[in-house]
């Protein structure tokens, strides 16, 4: 097992990876749980999968813990849902003294972290990873919340877990359109900060990644960043490259048409070739970029009119006061941020940029 430690000025925990590490849960949570209620969060499909393992090795420790299902997928992950999950945790009458522990993707965590954020204005959590943007990205840093009508993840909260357990044995069962969808976060990593990786993903394929040393390249990376600017103010806006355009077009097909990673890679080709046609990226970048995410099985264009798409991106929460900053990258491995003005943003989105700067590099 290898640990990375998230180290905040008011929160510090452990990020725990490791194959077989589910085993330990009980004893990783034990110091967390205390003599409280465990309550696992979490979704419909996990629960087939795992939900009678974790039931009994909760009670072979001695606590059995309670479980709240939740219908999969991101058309969940709204205020409807979050309603019904304040009542089936005041039905379990939880208190500050207990513990959620959301096990899932990156819906259980960010709904589920969102409703441990706020229910009796905060109880204890434990973020448990089982899909790949999970693993990679969600589970840290504690961004949590919900989709509202008026755009993706729009009410939130930063609240860090107490702690996160990341077993890469139980992406097996993760679907594979869901394992592609993930690989959108991972390149990301590659993009704004870590070149070799990027080229590590190049060399490989799926069946020849390192998987473990995967996770821990970016949960490091994402560890660093959340270090350095926990609220969102500087550096951190650094691992939305891609998010601006990738949130509209989600938001836009109303959550039901392409997964977060999916969008995102649409999202960081399209901010690309916005860059690389201004000369502020590298030549060739895009088209570099564009090939890495067509080979991990991911979208690099989307049927949507710039149109009905680029009203959706004036949400962004990294715009103040008429001005927006934009995460960019220079070249592969660098990341950087563009203070914008929000009426450039279209400028920078368009699609016939992208048609004009994303031809494959061979
Ligand atoms: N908070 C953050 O920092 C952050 C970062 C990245 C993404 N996100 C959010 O994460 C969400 C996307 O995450 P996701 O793709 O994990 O979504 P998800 O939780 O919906 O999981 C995707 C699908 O995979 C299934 N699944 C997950 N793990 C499985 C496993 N081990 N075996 C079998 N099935 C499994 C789920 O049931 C679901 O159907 C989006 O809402 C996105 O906004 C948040
Ligand atoms: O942790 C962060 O910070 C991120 O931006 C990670 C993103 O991958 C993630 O999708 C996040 O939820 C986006 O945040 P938002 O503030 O744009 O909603
Ligand atoms: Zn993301």
């Amino acid at each position: 097992m290898r640990t990375v430690t998230v180290k905040t000025e008011k929160d510090t925990y452990p990020v725990h990876i490791g194959s077989a590490i589910i085993k330990e849960l009980p004893d990783l949570a034990k110091p967390i749980l205390g003599t409280g209620k465990a309550v696992v969060i979490t979704d419909e499909n996990l629960f087939g999968f795992y939900g009678g393992r974790l039931s009994r090795i909760f009670t072979d420790s001695g606590t059995a813990p309670h479980f709240i299902v939740l219908p999969p997928g991101e058309e969940g992950k709204n205020l409807a849902a979050l309603s019904r999950l304040y009542g089936s945790l005041a039905d379990l009458d939880v208190t500050r003294d207990d513990t959620i522990i959301t096990f899932g993707g990156g819906v259980s965590g960010d709904l589920g972290g969102f409703a441990a954020a706020t229910y009796l204005r905060g109880v204890p959590y434990i973020q448990v990873a089982t899909s790949v943007i999970a693993q990679v990205d969600s589970s840290v840093g504690g961004k949590v919340g919900i989709d509202l009508e008026s755009g993706k993840n729009q009410a939130g909260s930063f609240y860090q877990p107490k702690a996160v357990i990341i077993d890469p044995d139980l992406l097996r069962t993760l679907p594979d359109r869901c394992r592609r969808d993930g690989m959108g976060e991972v390149i990301k990593y590659g993009c704004i900060r870590d070149g070799e990786l990027f080229e590590i993903l190049e060399k490989n394929c799926f069946d020849t990644l390192a998987w473990e040393d995967i996770i821990f390249r970016c949960v490091q990376a994402k560890a660093d960043i959340v270090a350095g600017d926990v609220f969102d103010k500087g550096e951190r806006m650094l691992l939305n490259f891609g998010h601006t355009f990738g949130h509209a077009v989600e938001k836009y097909y109303e959550f039901k048409h392409y997964m977060h990673g999916e969008a995102v890679a649409i999202g960081m080709v399209r901010i690309t070739a916005g860059t690389e046609a201004r000369g502020l990226t590298d030549a060739g970048t895009t088209g570099r970029l564009k090939k890495l995410l067509k080979k991990y099985g991911l979208p690099v264009e989307t049927q949507a009119a710039d149109k009905d798409v680029l009203p959706y991106v004036r949400r962004d929460k990294k715009r103040r006061s008429g001005r927006v900053t934009l995460a960019i990258i220079t070249r592969i491995g660098q990341g950087k941020l563009l203070p914008a003005d929000l009426s450039d943003i279209e400028m920078y989105l368009q699609r016939g940029l992208y048609d004009e700067f994303s031809a494959d590099t061979e």
